[in-house]
């Protein structure tokens, strides 16, 4: 393509245009893979539809349109079968592409940015000591505090002022300042408190810093004056979140020196880590960088992995019954359930959560790789080295082979079943799987339980929108949003 754009000078747009659309149908190593015209000759289609948050809206129609590999740029292609996905999300060999290097905050790799191997496996044997099912276990009672506690406490203290024993909560909203307030004390040690003041700078400072970062990545331009004058109000917040973070740091260094117990959390997993082969440990901006990423990575996907489920229990009001009633028939209303309680005793109210990991995930739209120096044969379709491989979140949650009725919320079919837990794909497959799935399986399973023990849920009795649109999500900063949580998440 690089070689055709330099024979293009100087014929112009309409020219340009033509060399591109013959190029794309005739010569692209992509032209006998389906997919939408527009995306063979431009990567711009893709961009805009990401911008206005309908990236998951598209990739729903184009699996429907063009099935298991499509093209999806001129250089791209998006995937959706479970088997082509292990393939390539399964291996190093297929790198994460320059797409993560927006999230390079400070300008450093880290665990979700970095796409070299060596640095990839290093890091891995840092952090495998802190991110199992044990050493995360052990933050449960924080988990517990800063999330379904401080939930039932801030709803217990409006119904007791409400004269009918009745609120209306905006369930997206509290989820976010609870799972902040959470990953808040995890990652910074920390108490945010963001819940009972109902302030959420901080949640602002990080997803200003996430913004700012795309921003200059996707827009280069932006990073030189006059144009970086524009990012001036997200710089601020970026400053703030960074001076805070290195105060965090401080604080709890010197909490150690002073021969304070050393707290278990992930503040204290960054500064302990270190990798047993070169003993290389994180310096303080290492430690300070990969806090921010915990917090941006683990905080919206709970909280709104919560809101979905909430929000299909509500325009499901049978299988809300039945999870329900499966909680309180196991457990007393002064009893807080723990997350080891709820693995075992409420396997129904454990399906309904995957079920909606399944139908909404979080991650709504596409993932990237980079096909590897040998190239890769997908569909009978060959991929050529360098080419971007994406994944299709919504494509692959609703396969047609790997789940029947695959727009239907049908929690059973998570029951027993191993083969549909296989096909889970929302905490993302392979090498790459997402590190911090037992964290949020225990704060989402922990509030999901309680709540359905210790409060009467409906939506409001004027209520009128339940359409068949109303999953048509918006995919806002890489997360999936119900189209109008004012309204949907009542
Ligand atoms: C419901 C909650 C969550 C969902 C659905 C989720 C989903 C994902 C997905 C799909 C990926 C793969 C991204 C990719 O390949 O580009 C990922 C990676 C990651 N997640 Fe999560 N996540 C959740 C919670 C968390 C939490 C609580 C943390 C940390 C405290 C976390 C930290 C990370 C990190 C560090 C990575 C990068 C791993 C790597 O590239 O090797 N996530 N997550």
């Amino acid at each position: 393509m690089g070689v055709l754009s330099n024979h293009c000078r100087g014929i112009g747009p309409p020219g340009l245009l033509g060399y591109k659309a013959i190029y794309a149908l005739y010569f692209s190593p992509l032209r006998h893979i389906p997919g939408p015209f527009l995306a063979r000759i431009t990567s711009k289609r893709n961009q805009i539809i990401s911008m206005i948050g309908k990236i998951g809206h598209y990739a729903q129609h184009e699996y429907d349109t063009y099935g298991d590999l499509y093209v999806l740029e001129p250089n791209a292609v998006a995937i959706s079968n479970p088997s082509d996905i292990r393939t390539v999300f399964g291996s190093h060999a297929f790198l994460k592409s320059s797409f993560y290097e927006a999230l390079n905050v400070f300008g450093i790799p880290n665990t979700v940015s970095a796409m070299d191997p060596t640095f990839v496996g290093m890091r891995k044997r840092q952090l495998g000591p802190y991110f199992n099912p044990v050493y995360l276990g052990k933050m449960e009672p924080a988990i517990l505090k800063h999330g379904y506690l401080a939930l039932k406490n801030a709803w217990e203290e409006r119904i007791a002022h409400s004269p009918n024993g009745k609120i209306s909560i905006n369930y997206m909203k509290d989820f976010a300042l609870a799972t902040f307030d959470t990953i808040g004390a995890l990652a910074f040690g920390q108490e945010f408190n963001g819940l009972k003041h109902n302030n959420d700078d901080v949640a602002k400072w990080a997803s200003a810093t996430i913004i700012l970062h795309g921003t200059r990545a996707a827009v280069p331009l932006t990073k030189y004056f006059p144009f970086s004058l524009l990012l001036r109000p997200l710089e601020a917040k970026f400053k703030r979140l960074s001076e805070f973070c290195d105060k965090a740091i401080a604080s709890r260094k010197e909490l150690l020196r002073v021969g304070a117990e050393k707290p278990v959390d992930l503040l204290q997993a960054f500064i302990d880590a270190e990798d047993p082969e070169s003993k290389t440990t994180m310096d303080d901006l290492q430690v300070k960088v990969e806090s921010i990423v915990a917090m941006s990575a683990g905080s919206d996907t709970s909280s709104v992995s919560l809101t979905w489920t909430i929000f299909l229990l509500m325009v499901h009001p049978e299988i809300y019954a039945k999870a329900r009633d499966q909680v309180r028939s196991n457990f007393p209303v002064d009893h807080v359930i723990t997350y080891a309680e709820a693995r075992s005793k409420l396997s129904f109210v454990k399906a309904c959560l995957y079920e909606s990991l399944r139908l909404c995930p979080v991650g709504g739209g596409y993932l990237p790789r980079v096909s590897p120096p040998g190239g890769i044969t997908l569909q009978g379709h060959f991929i050529p080295p360098g080419m971007e491989i994406y994944v299709n979140f919504p494509g692959v949650s609703h396969h047609a082979s790997a789940w029947t009725d695959p727009l239907k919320y049908d929690p059973a079919r998570f029951l027993n079943n191993d083969e549909a837990h296989r096909n889970l794909f929302t905490f993302g497959p392979g090498v790459r799987m997402c590190p911090g799935r037992h964290l949020a399986k225990i704060e989402m399973l922990t509030i999901l339980s309680n709540m359905l023990k210790d409060f009467d849920m409906a939506l409001p009795e004027d209520y009128t929108h339940l359409g068949p649109d109303i999953l048509d999500a918006n995919v806002h900063i890489l997360v999936t949003e119900p189209v109008d949580p004012k309204r949907d998440c009542q």
